[in-house]
């Protein structure tokens, strides 16, 4: 992967605003104020509608990004072969175009970190001890917001114990199954499409995120985009660009919560569009559980109308473990429905006149 800048550089001044930021989404965007009166029922209803949003109030400091964000910059900006060195992915390490194993391919570098309870796993090292250092306390503020939106999660959909889902993920005991990646997306000028191999306007291919929740965080340059999700599994896409945040962080519905709340809540397919001119360097927490964990709808969800004369709510889905998901998942291409294999077929409806 050719990095185009120096370090400082790599934030570099938009000469075009891109037509879409803001004027897709404009004030639809989903927020939610963590620290505000009533955020657990804001949190449900961001997840069921859109399958995202993004957080602001999250007390998380403008050091700890801005730490582990110099550190990615600096890891990217250095010579290919020191970068080259650290991988290939497979999956952790450092990757470059090639996304998984099964042929996507993609305008960015990045670096896959695993997590072992609260700091990185000390089986996939990081590059130096500066990055590491710096991970490790990102991981900590990725791992407190984690837990207080999963709480929120419970809290809103009525589901007790509130730890119910946090614990799954970043419960004390739990063995779960956490990453870090940092990814960084080059400019991508259409000038220079042509001259330079596998520059390419897409910087991330569309695909859902298989775990419980993702929490992203973005310099200032624009790329994300999400799927409106009405007809999405029909393939029938809208895709909108989120505005880039430096100060917020977006919360991503993984297909695992879907299936924990029965699809009440949706995982969002999203992608990211390579920029014109400047470098995107985002840095994702992906929150999964233990291997042995079962995904299946929440119980309390599936009988919740049982007291009102409702029959139990059936299970949409055929039961898995984490890591029954996960192996399916690595076998999978990006762009795939992970979760379809998975689909109940609804109960066949009595014909009336038969
Ligand atoms: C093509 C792939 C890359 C991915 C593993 C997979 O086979 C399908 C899921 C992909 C994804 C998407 C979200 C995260 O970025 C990721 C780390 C994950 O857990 O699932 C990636 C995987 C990857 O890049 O290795
Ligand atoms: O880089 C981004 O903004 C999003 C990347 C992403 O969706 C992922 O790594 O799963
Ligand atoms: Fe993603």
């Amino acid at each position: 992967m050719v990095v185009l800048a120096k370090p400082a550089a790599l934030e570099q001044i938009s000469l075009v605003r891109s037509p879409s930021v803001e004027d897709n989404f404009g004030a639809g965007l989903p927020v939610v104020d963590l620290a505000a009166d009533g955020a657990a029922g804001e949190v449900v209803r961001a997840c069921e509608r859109f399958g995202f949003f993004k957080v602001v109030s999250h007390g998380v400091g403008e050091g700890v990004v801005g730490r582990l964000e110099a550190e990615a910059v600096r890891f990217f900006a250095s010579p290919q072969a020191a970068k080259d060195a650290h991988g290939p992915a497979s999956p952790f390490g450092y990757g470059s175009k090639r996304i998984g194993r099964n042929g996507d391919m993609g305008w960015l570098e990045y670096l896959l970190l695993a997590i072992d309870g609260a700091s990185l796993s000390r089986s996939s090292p990081a590059p130096s001890s500066s990055l590491r250092d710096a991970a490790n306390k990102y991981v900590g503020a990725m791992r407190g917001m984690a837990r207080t939106v999963l709480e929120m999660v419970a809290e809103g959909l009525g589901v007790a114990p509130r730890g119910a889902l946090a614990d799954m993920v970043v419960g004390d005991g739990a063995a779960s199954d956490q990453i870090l990646r940092l990814n960084h997306y080059p400019p991508c000028p259409p000038l220079l499409q042509n001259l330079m191999p596998n520059c390419s306007p897409t910087g991330f291919g569309e695909h859902t995120d298989p775990q419980l929740i993702s929490i992203l965080h973005s310099n200032s340059t624009s790329g994300l985009q999400v799927a409106l999700h009405h007809d999405a599994d029909a393939g029938d896409h809208q895709w909108v660009t989120v505005p880039p945040d430096p100060a917020s962080f977006l919360v991503i519905v993984g297909d695992s919560l879907q299936v924990m709340t029965n699809g009440r809540m949706r995982s969002v397919r999203h992608r990211v569009v390579a920029n014109k001119l400047k470098s995107r360097v985002s840095m994702i927490y992906f929150g999964g559980p233990p291997l042995e964990q079962r995904i299946a709808p929440l119980r309390q969800l599936l009988v919740a109308g049982v007291g009102n004369g409702e029959e139990e709510e059936q299970s949409r889905y055929e039961e898995f473990t984490w890591g029954e998901y996960k192996k399916a998942a690595y076998l999978s291409r990006l762009s795939d429905n992970r979760l379809a294999p998975f689909h109940r077929q609804p109960p066949p409806v009595a014909n009336p006149l038969a």
